[in-house]
């Protein structure tokens, strides 16, 4: 028999109101044992709560009954809405679990809807990146997904999978009968058309996982050069220490920026030289390192000091070059061969075009790229393989493997969505959810 969980929907901590779900077979049991009689589905009502040993009066709630099937989890669920202090959680929670109910694990109310077939997996997913939101543009993509974006266009795929199979399998069993001519051509055209379609979904540059996951930006450059003071800068506040001591910065030194609805991790690094101190050559080694991980490199100069070759290296392809402090000196037309953006951390000249070029940059990197973009590392990887059993049929010598071939690219697209072989894959995508969705 299915356990009846409970969990705390809303965030931790002392709030007007804290609101608890439970779902389960014996939800209305211990709704009646807390709060009497039920109330009507779907109406609030304003009910004491009561130990269902003690009998002692633990809070006054409004009370939500959902009867199943027709709640987010397919089951008998009810919500209560309590004073969100701590004591009186504590106090409801306990008189839950001597009511036969116990507390659910993360992601376990999702799970069960899609164990129920309220959602499907990109859907789930849709709902925790939602939760995980910090942009706009990450609310729209995540939105998206969780109305059932990723399941209408995999789902699509699946269903002319399908069809290309029963039409392959009519050809095996029917071999020796007369089945109009070409019809294994156009089984062999229909599947390279969609292998097309599938191949164009997986070129996006990863710009839908890339929304999802944020990108990092690292400042690099020479001691000195005002890196710290421009991370302060562009963060609005003093996240970094900056004095006029070369050697300033050791540890990595990161805040969040959002850019356009790009969610950016943007990180101050140690100044680059040869270092005699181990701290600061520590330091130096984890600048690089940063570097090497970004999706962008700021590559920051002083306008007043000739570059120097360890930043010099810095400067190729793909990095915003900076010349800083042009407030003590004009910034020179080339830096490597690069024309440097100006900028004065100290007087704020430039710095509206550095963020109008910085949000440029890492759009054209990650944001909306479709209607329905990919989003995941999981459903890319199963796509690559759904391609590769399709472009099996320009070459599979038989009918019955070219059909084999169709079966095993049903499953991987089947894995996406969770139609097929999913119980390995449930406890990663449930994972990541927090307790109480
Ligand atoms: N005049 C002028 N001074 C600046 C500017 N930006 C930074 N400075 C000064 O340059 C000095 C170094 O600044 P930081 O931001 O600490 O430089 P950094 O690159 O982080 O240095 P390290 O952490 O030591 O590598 C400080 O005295 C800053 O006030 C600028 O645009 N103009
Ligand atoms: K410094
Ligand atoms: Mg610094």
């Amino acid at each position: 028999m299915t356990d009846t969980i409970f969990a705390l929907a809303s965030g931790a901590g002392r709030a007007a109101v804290a609101v608890l779900r439970l779902s389960g077979p014996g939800t209305a049991a211990a709704l009646a044992a807390l709060a009497g009689a039920l109330p009507a589905p779907r109406h609030a009502s304003l009910r004491r709560l009561r130990h269902p040993q003690t009998a002692e009066v633990l809070d006054r709630a409004l009370v939500l009954w959902f009867p199943g099937p027709a709640s987010y989890t397919g089951e008998d669920s009810a919500e209560l809405q309590l004073h969100g202090g701590p004591a009186v959680i504590a106090g409801v929670a306990e008189a839950l679990v001597a009511a036969g109910a116990r507390p659910a694990e993360p992601g376990e109310f999702t799970r069960r809807a899609f164990l129920n077939g309220r959602l499907d997996l990109t859907s789930a997913e849709g709902i925790a990146d939602l939760i995980a939101a910090e942009t706009a543009a990450q609310r729209r993509q995540a939105l998206r997904q969780a109305e059932g974006a990723l399941a209408t266009l995999y789902g699509g795929w699946a269903t002319r999978i399908t069809a290309l199979l029963a039409r392959q399998e009519a050809f095996i069993e029917f071999e020796d009968e007369d089945l109009p001519a070409g019809l294994d051509d156009a089984v062999a055209t229909a599947a390279a058309a969609l292998r097309a379609e599938i191949a164009a979904h997986l070129a996006d540059s990863n710009r839908g996982e890339r929304l999802r996951e944020g990108l990092l930006v690292a400042i690099l450059g020479a001691p000195n050069a005002g890196k710290s003071s421009l991370l302060n800068a562009l963060a609005g506040r003093e996240a970094a220490i900056v004095s006029a001591r070369a050697g300033t910065t050791r540890d990595v030194v990161e805040v969040r920026l959002d850019l356009a609805g790009v969610p950016v991790t943007l990180a101050d690094t140690a100044g680059l030289r040869e270092a005699a101190d181990e701290i600061e050559v520590e330091g130096i080694r984890r600048a690089r390192r940063r570097a090497e991980e970004a999706d962008l490199v700021l590559t920051v100069f002083a306008a007043d000091q000739a570059p120097d070759a360890e930043t010099l290296a810095w400067v190729k392809p793909g990095v915003l070059v900076l010349a800083n402090k042009t407030d003590l000196a004009p910034a020179p037309a080339s830096i490597g061969g690069i024309a440097p953006l100006p900028v004065s951390a100290r007087t704020g000249d430039g710095l509206a075009a550095l963020r109008a070029r910085l949000a440029e940059e890492t759009t054209a990197r990650a944001g909306l790229a479709a209607e329905a973009p990919l989003t995941r590392p999981r459903h890319r990887a199963a796509l690559t393989e759904a391609a590769g059993w399709l472009a099996e049929l320009d070459t599979a010598p038989l009918p019955e493997l070219r059909a084999e071939a169709l079966r095993a690219a049903l499953r991987a697209i089947g894995r996406i969505t969770g139609r097929v072989g999913v119980e390995a894959v449930l406890d990663a995508v449930f994972g990541e959810f927090c307790i109480g969705k």
